[in-house]
């Protein structure tokens, strides 16, 4: 790729957990990021403390939009004004178990959203987007590591009932739809990147994750466990097949996956032939949930109280990614192990017990 001086890119989301990470690297790496939010699970502090890390230079660079991809409006006003080269698609809800009881809302959210959001880039013709996946489309894997030309089994039915959370088969059906478009309109040039588990925070310590209400996923409850907001992990499975019980996972450090996508937008502006590809983003390392906690305890000097729990439904016994492709097609490698990733949980979480918020 040429100079990316001037490359402007809209960042969808970019006010969350891995949107505010990426937008640091890409205005590092000079790039224009302009996001749009409509701030549903994040706060406007977490784009000033962006900005705060960036600099004043490279701030002007930013800018950010209040605006819900549910509103076709909020979308095609901020096409109107400018040319964007192209788009990282973060914005979405994950609650798991929030989209258990309310689907109507999930759908809406994450399918309408983004079906506007790709109408609003044909209109205008900007045809280049990085979608966020994740390692939750291999469901139940059969073998690991997961390739990305894994059955994506969920998708048929017995899969879908027996081995895969309902709750998350809209991120398969957004897969679905990328490709169905690419393949219609060839001219699309679309990547889809499979997250596996992302944990961690910028090494400032600055931004982070900061999950509303109770956490549902590992790490963000270790972190609160260790700062005195909850009294103990429960700890989901102590009878899997694993070396000690507990499951694994392929934890990722924010910063790595945030430079994932500067390469899956290299690739994009790079490769005509790129068409709709998938590419894991993991570190190829599984770590179980004994292990993480244990590394934590290091990192941070505290003891995390855990209690054995039988299993949480739907949850995969071990999951980690094949990283050959990512390495091969995007020039990407993970550089961060589990230490720094939980170096790092800790100091935001040391800096930030209470997320964002200035007090309890
Ligand atoms: N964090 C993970 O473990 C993980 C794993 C795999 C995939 N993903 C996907 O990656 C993306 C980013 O995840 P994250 O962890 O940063 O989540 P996040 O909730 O921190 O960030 C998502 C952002 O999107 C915004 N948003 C939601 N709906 C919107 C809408 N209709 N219009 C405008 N903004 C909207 C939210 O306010 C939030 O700031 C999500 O799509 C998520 O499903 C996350
Ligand atoms: O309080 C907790 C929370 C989690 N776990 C365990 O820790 C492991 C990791 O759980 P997470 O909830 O952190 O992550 P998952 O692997 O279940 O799923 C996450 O990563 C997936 C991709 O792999 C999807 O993106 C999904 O949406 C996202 O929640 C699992 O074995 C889980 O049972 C606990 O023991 N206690």
């Amino acid at each position: 790729m040429g100079s990316s001086v001037e490359q402007n890119i809209l960042v969808t989301g970019g006010a969350g957990f891995i949107g505010t990470h990426t937008a640091v690297q890409l205005l590092k790496e000079g790039f224009k990021v302009s996001i749009i939010d409509n701030l549903d699970n994040s706060v406007i502090e977490a784009v000033d403390r962006v900005r705060e890390l960036v600099g004043p230079d490279l701030s002007k660079k930013l800018e950010f939009t209040q605006g819900d991809l549910r509103n076709k409006g909020d979308i095609e006003k901020l096409f109107s004004k400018q040319r964007f080269d192209a788009v990282i698609h973060f914005a979405g809800l994950k609650a798991v178990g929030e989209s258990v009881g309310n689907p109507r809302r999930y759908f809406d959210n994450n399918l309408v959203g983004t079906i506007n959001l790709y109408e609003t880039m044909a209109k205008h013709n900007c045809k280049m987007m990085v979608f966020s996946s994740s390692a939750t489309v291999y469901g139940q894997p059969e073998k690991i590591p997961c390739m990305e030309d894994f059955e994506l089994k969920a998708m048929n039915p017995y899969g879908r009932t027996k081995s895969q959370p309902y709750s998350l088969l809209w991120q398969l059906f957004l897969e679905e739809i990328a490709r169905d478009i690419q393949a219609a309109e060839p001219e699309w040039r679309i990547v889809l990147l499979r997250y596996f588990n992302p944990v961690g925070a910028h090494e400032s310590g600055r931004i982070g994750e900061d999950p509303k209400g109770i956490p549902n996923n590992l790490m963000p409850y270790i972190q609160q466990v260790a700062v005195g907001r909850l009294p103990e992990l429960n700890v989901y499975g102590h009878d899997y097949p694993t070396e000690d019980g507990s499951a694994v996972r392929d934890y990722i450090h924010v910063m790595d996956l945030a430079d994932g996508h500067i390469a899956a937008l290299r690739k994009l502006f790079d490769d005509p032939k790129i068409g709709c590809t998938a590419y894991n983003l993991g570190t190829g390392r599984g770590t179980s949930v004994l292990e993480m906690v244990a590394a934590f305890e290091k990192a941070s000097g505290k003891k995390i109280p855990i209690k054995l729990c039988p299993r949480r439904l739907g949850d995969a016994t071990a999951v980690y990614a094949s990283t050959e492709k990512a390495e091969k097609e995007l020039g990407w490698k993970a550089k961060y192990g589990v230490e720094e990733m939980c170096r790092d949980q800790w100091n935001w979480a040391n800096n930030n017990p209470w997320g964002y918020q200035k007090k309890l």
